[in-house]
């Protein structure tokens, strides 16, 4: 299997590598792949462990029409500029993308296989040829909840994010840490001086905030601050962050005939890379919370309970504890005051794993098997 690999060197494409590598996922004689870039022809691909050809050019549809797969980290715009007029040319593979431009095409199928294994495996028996990652926060809901959405019991959720810096980019990222160091060293005198009093830091500290931040990426501060909109304005006043929300999990599910109802409020926080949702869930029925948590806890070899504990959740259940790896906690689990069928619960999990990278490796895998 002829695979091109296009967006390797970028944030999401750079955490793929280190997990097929860490999968020995480029060891087999099956697959043959071809490294693509759009800045750099004929330079230095990847180090995967075996020898490789120079980079070829992304945007040559010759030379992408000799694939059997394409899997690109790229972006939007590459996938709008390059997917049309490689299909228009005749090209018949499979087409694996990070991007969110396909996914809501009827011919696409958003890939999150411990969720959804049995609509990848039925879309590839028609057919199907275009595989989507899903948008992040949506995935990571489902990889938290799957357990209960699979089981049939969920009538509505109800999701407030806290999305980390790194699903606006990585020079967002660099631009969050800036501004934190910028914060502090704004007031480093005072910080060093016992004495000095608070709200003298405070007001400065404002002031900085306000006035001194750079803020080239985000357009406002994020540090000390939070933006609670993310993505695009819609007509129907959602962000289209939250629009998807409802939108994607359906399509995942494979229920657009009669959509589970998702809809809440999508903030960027200062976290690094990891999305963490507080949920609101009505249940179809009042289901004891020891069948819900093992429901959740066996949903798949990622899932993991945390219990409503301060101490195990100020451990287990934050940015902090569960970023760079692929357990996605969920926790805070309780019935609510509204009544037994309302489920609290607050997950997290690190965005470009289960949000961003892992579905596409998993995808490739599933079409090695096939
Ligand atoms: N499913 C999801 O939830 C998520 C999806 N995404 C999607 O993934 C796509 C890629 O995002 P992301 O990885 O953040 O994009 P990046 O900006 O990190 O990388 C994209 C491309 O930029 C080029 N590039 C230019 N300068 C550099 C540099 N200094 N270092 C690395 N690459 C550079 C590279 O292309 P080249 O080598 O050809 O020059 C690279 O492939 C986007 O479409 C985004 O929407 C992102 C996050 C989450
Ligand atoms: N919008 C997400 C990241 C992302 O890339 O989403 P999508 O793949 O749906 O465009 C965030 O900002 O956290």
């Amino acid at each position: 299997m002829r695979v091109g690999f296009v967006g390797w060197r970028g944030m999401v494409g750079s955490v793929l590598m280190e997990r097929m590598r860490a999968e020995n996922d480029f060891d087999g004689n099956d697959i043959e792949p071809v490294f693509y870039t759009t800045s750099n022809v004929g330079g230095q691909g990847p180090n995967i462990g075996r020898d490789i050809d120079t980079l070829q050019d992304a945007y040559d549809i010759d030379s992408l029409k000799h694939l059997d797969v394409v899997l690109t980290c790229q972006g939007g715009d590459y996938t709008s500029a390059v997917y049309p007029k490689l299909r228009e040319a005749g090209w018949q593979g499979y087409w694996i993308d990070a991007a969110s431009s396909l996914r809501m095409a009827d011919d696409a199928i958003i890939v999150l296989d411990p969720v959804n294994d049995q609509v990848i495996r039925d879309g590839l028996a028609n057919g199907g040829k275009n595989f989507i990652g899903g948008n992040c926060t949506v995935s990571l809901m489902l990889m938290g909840l799957g357990g209960l959405f699979n089981a049939g019991l969920v009538e509505w959720v109800s999701a407030m994010t806290y999305q980390a810096a790194s699903g606006a980019g990585a020079r967002n990222m660099r631009e969050l840490i800036t501004q934190m160091g910028s914060i502090r060293d704004a007031v480093a005198p005072e910080l060093a001086d016992p004495a000095s009093a608070i709200l003298d830091i405070d007001r400065k500290v404002a002031e900085h905030m306000r006035n001194g931040l750079p803020v080239d990426e985000f357009g406002v501060p994020l540090a000390g601050s939070l933006l609670p909109y993310i993505d695009r304005q819609l007509d129907n006043f959602q962000s289209r962050e939250e629009w998807k929300g409802q939108a994607e999990t359906n399509k995942i599910l494979g229920r657009d005939a009669s959509p589970i109802p998702v809809d809440g409020l999508c903030v960027r926080v200062g976290a690094m890379r990891c999305h963490s949702q507080a949920l609101t869930i009505k249940l179809k029925q009042d289901v004891p919370l020891s069948d819900i948590e093992s429901l959740l806890a066996e949903a798949s070899p990622w899932s993991k309970v945390v219990p409503n504990d301060r101490d195990q959740t100020l451990s287990d259940l934050t940015p902090t504890a569960v970023t760079g790896t692929l357990t996605v906690p969920v926790g805070r689990l309780r019935k609510m005051n509204m009544g037994p069928r309302y489920l609290s619960a607050f997950t997290v999990g690190d965005q470009l794993l289960w949000g961003a990278a892992e579905p596409l490796r998993r995808m490739l895998a599933i079409l090695r098997q096939s």
